[in-house]
């Protein structure tokens, strides 16, 4: 699927923006494989090495403020809203900043990352970037006003919370299961990541919100199947 996303999607004299992850190495290798001549603007370190790696050119923001799609993967995927939760590998902010500033955002994921109601595939909570100093108020208000479990993500070689590219911590927010015949669409999540980002020293959320044009997943048997269906 990740081929798929590349040949629909890319060809030469574009401005690409590159997600983060272990599914967006296959779709940044076929670009490289293809010799596709695209000038690459990262989401984070590892996908800045990803991109030196394969011999791609390598640019960012202030050169390439405009692009014209980002190839990202994702966590989970409400596959009716196409809201995404990203942030599994912490790369949420830079991401969703270079998904702002590209005209498409296309998401490569394999089949177990498709959803009809978020949170039920992707059980380890919504990521929340947030201001170090600010964890605990953060993980308070979260628990307060919206209940669910939040909590300090810690790293795992190293001692202590995880640390993102931008010098930040990372609250996992395991909200709510929806009550009853709840509708949690667009609007729901709309709401939600502006109430969320409200709250002072978060610096982003893992909800991607109306900027997916469209998802590949990948099936078990090799198969591909898109949304929205065309
Ligand atoms: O912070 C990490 C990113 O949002 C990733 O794109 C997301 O976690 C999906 O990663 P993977 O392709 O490894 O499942």
């Amino acid at each position: 699927m990740r081929c798929r996303a590349v040949d629909n999607h890319l060809k030469n004299g574009l401005k690409v923006g590159i997600g983060s992850g272990s599914t967006i190495v296959f779709a940044v290798q076929r670009i490289a494989q293809k010799g596709l001549d695209v000038i690459c603007v990262p989401t984070s370190f590892q996908s800045k090495q990803l991109i030196r790696d394969n011999g791609l050119r390598l640019s960012d923001l202030e050169e390439c403020p405009q692009l014209d799609v980002t190839i990202d993967g994702a966590d989970e995927v409400d596959v009716e809203s196409l809201v995404l939760i990203k942030g599994g590998g912490a790369a949420l902010t830079q991401e969703k900043i270079v998904a702002s500033a590209s005209k498409e955002l296309i998401i490569v994921a394999d089949y177990t990352k498709e959803s009809l109601d978020l949170g039920q595939k992707w059980t380890k909570g919504l990521p929340i970037e947030v201001i170090p100093m600010a964890y605990k108020v953060v993980i308070d208000k979260i628990e307060k006003s919206y209940k669910g479990t939040a909590v300090l993500r810690m790293a795992k070689a190293k001692a202590g919370p995880v640390v993102t590219d931008n010098g930040n911590f990372i609250i996992d927010w395991i909200f709510p299961a929806k009550v009853g015949n709840e509708k949690r669409d667009i609007k729901y999540w709309s709401e939600l990541n502006t109430n969320i980002k409200m709250i002072t020293g978060v610096v982003e959320t893992g909800l991607f919100i109306g900027m997916t044009s469209r998802v590949y997943f990948g099936q078990n048997d090799g198969s591909v199947t898109t949304f929205p269906k065309q």
